[in-house]
């Protein structure tokens, strides 16, 4: 399996505002700010007719000065725009100063206040991008609101005001937008937690400056090719999967972590509950075993949790899986046991084997003992801290899944809906990713290559 190479950077703001530094001084002309109005405007023109009426609304910041730009630029091609400055004329940074200055060389007139009446067929949010540093107040909450609660496209520049470009989480207020065109680079914060709900479609404008640095990388995209199949191979191929969970009453989530398995290619799957495993009659090629005989059985791979509990055999049956030179996949009720458990944590931090950790946040908390909204409020932080402490390669699921590994890479998807926020979602997970890594993957690859597709599948 190749690589991931052709997936694009995610950067956090520290890593932009260098990367912004480095094109202004190497690539200075045409200014940045000069192309991200630009790109704004180029974007509206090709959506919008000689009817459109369009709001812009302008920040104190330089995310202010693109949509100043982006209204000039606007005005010159004939477009009706009404453009309203909400930050103090003296105040503006250098690179906004110009763009104001340029807009009324131009002879085009400002507001400084929001409009009574309301006539707009676009909104554009103007008002923060990478530079919000606390909760939006006064005139510029006053601004978001108006902005929201306009039945009206709202297009937001680089970010939607009042979300966080690097964690995703939306102070109160922030800009709902249909559609976000953000600037030099992907941020995380568009993507994971609240930003889906709040940047709602997505575009990158690079403004012609070559990629940078980033410590991070955005799924979009099938990340590697699934594993190639020779037409002369046989199950044995593909690797045996052993699946451990299901006590009583919870026997379905061993059906469905099996079933994933077997889907996403594994040669053999062997499922196992602590409490009573019927045939699977609609995959009979499904085969079953009592808990430690699976555990003694040559196994490419073993996915413990689904629906394990925290019995004192769970937690028996759990230390002896951590003992095992195979890749494990770590789920559910397992993952809580480690957690309450240090001798447990010991064991999986020493593992040779490759140990892949799911946990939804609430046991990502458990899991670092904190609470659910630390673990929210820094996702990206917070897989890396797990990855690192639990020598493990971490899915924390969510709306935009982080992947982080324990050398310190990062990942965001895209894929999925909130549909998937349903039972047995995560127990599928598990066995697709099991059911990968039985074909020789490594972790890095199979949970990148996984939870992209259980994404993107699931919309089926
Ligand atoms: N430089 C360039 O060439 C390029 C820049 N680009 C654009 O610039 C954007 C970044 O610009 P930026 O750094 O000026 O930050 P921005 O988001 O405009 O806001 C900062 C201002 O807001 C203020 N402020 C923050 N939070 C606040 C709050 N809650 N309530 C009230 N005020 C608040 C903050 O005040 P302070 O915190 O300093 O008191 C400061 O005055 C970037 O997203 C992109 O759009 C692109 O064009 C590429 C080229
Ligand atoms: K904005």
């Amino acid at each position: 399996m190749s690589e991931i190479l052709h997936l694009p950077l995610c950067y956090l703001t520290n890593e932009l505002r260098e990367h912004e530094a480095k094109a202004q001084e190497n690539h200075p002309s045409p200014p940045l700010m000069e192309r991200a109005g630009k790109a704004a405007a180029d974007w509206l023109l090709t959506r919008i007719s000689n009817t459109d009426k369009i709001l812009i609304i302008a920040g104190p910041g330089n995310n202010g000065g693109d949509a100043l730009v982006m209204s000039r630029l606007l005005q010159l091609q004939g477009v009706h725009c009404t453009t309203v400055l909400l930050g103090k004329i003296n105040k503006l940074p250098i690179d906004a100063a110009n763009a104001y200055q340029a807009y009324c060389d131009a002879g085009f007139l400002l507001q400084n206040e929001l409009p009574t009446i309301e006539e707009w067929t676009w909104g554009i949010d103007g008002i923060f991008g990478i530079g919000l540093t606390r909760h939006p107040e006064g005139a510029f909450a006053k601004a978001i609101e108006y902005l929201n609660q306009c039945s009206v496209n709202i297009l937001a520049l680089d970010m939607p005001s009042g979300l966080n470009a690097d964690t995703g989480v939306a102070f109160s207020p922030c800009v709902i937008a249909h559609h976000t065109l953000t600037y030099l680079g992907w941020k995380p914060g568009l993507f994971t937690y609240d930003g889906r709900d709040y940047a709602g479609e997505a575009y990158l404008d690079e403004l012609g400056v070559p990629a940078g640095t980033a410590s991070g990388t955005l799924i979009h995209t099938a990340p590697v090719q699934p594993p190639p199949r020779k037409h002369n191979s046989h199950k044995g191929t593909y690797g045996t999967v052993g699946i451990l969970g299901g006590e009583e009453g919870m026997e379905g989530a061993v059906i469905l972590a099996t079933r994933a398995a077997l889907k996403s290619g594994a040669g053999k799957v062997i499922g196992s509950c602590l409490g009573s495993l019927q045939i699977d009659m609609n995959f009979p090629q499904i085969m079953r075993s009592k808990p430690e005989k699976l555990l003694s059985q040559p196994l490419s791979v073993l996915g413990i949790g689904p629906g394990l509990g925290t019995s004192a055999e769970a937690q028996e049956l759990l230390k002896t899986s951590l003992s095992l030179p195979i890749p494990l996949v770590i789920d559910a009720d397992a993952l809580n046991l480690i957690a309450a458990n240090p001798a447990l944590k010991t064991l999986c931090q020493q593992r040779n084997a490759d140990t892949i950790i799911t946990p939804h946040p609430l046991e990502a908390a458990r899991l670092l003992h904190t609470n659910t909204e630390s673990i929210n409020i820094n996702r990206i932080e917070s897989a890396l801290k797990l990855a690192k402490e639990y020598n493990s390669t971490v899915v924390l699921k969510g709306s935009g899944s982080i992947i982080a590994t324990p050398d310190g890479q990062w990942f965001v998807n895209t894929s999925g809906h909130p549909g998937m926020a349903v039972a047995g979602m995560g127990d599928v997970l598990t066995g697709m990713i099991a059911g990968v890594v039985a074909q020789g993957v490594t972790a890095k690859d199979a949970t990148s290559l996984t939870v992209w597709a259980h994404g993107e599948t699931s919309i089926l």
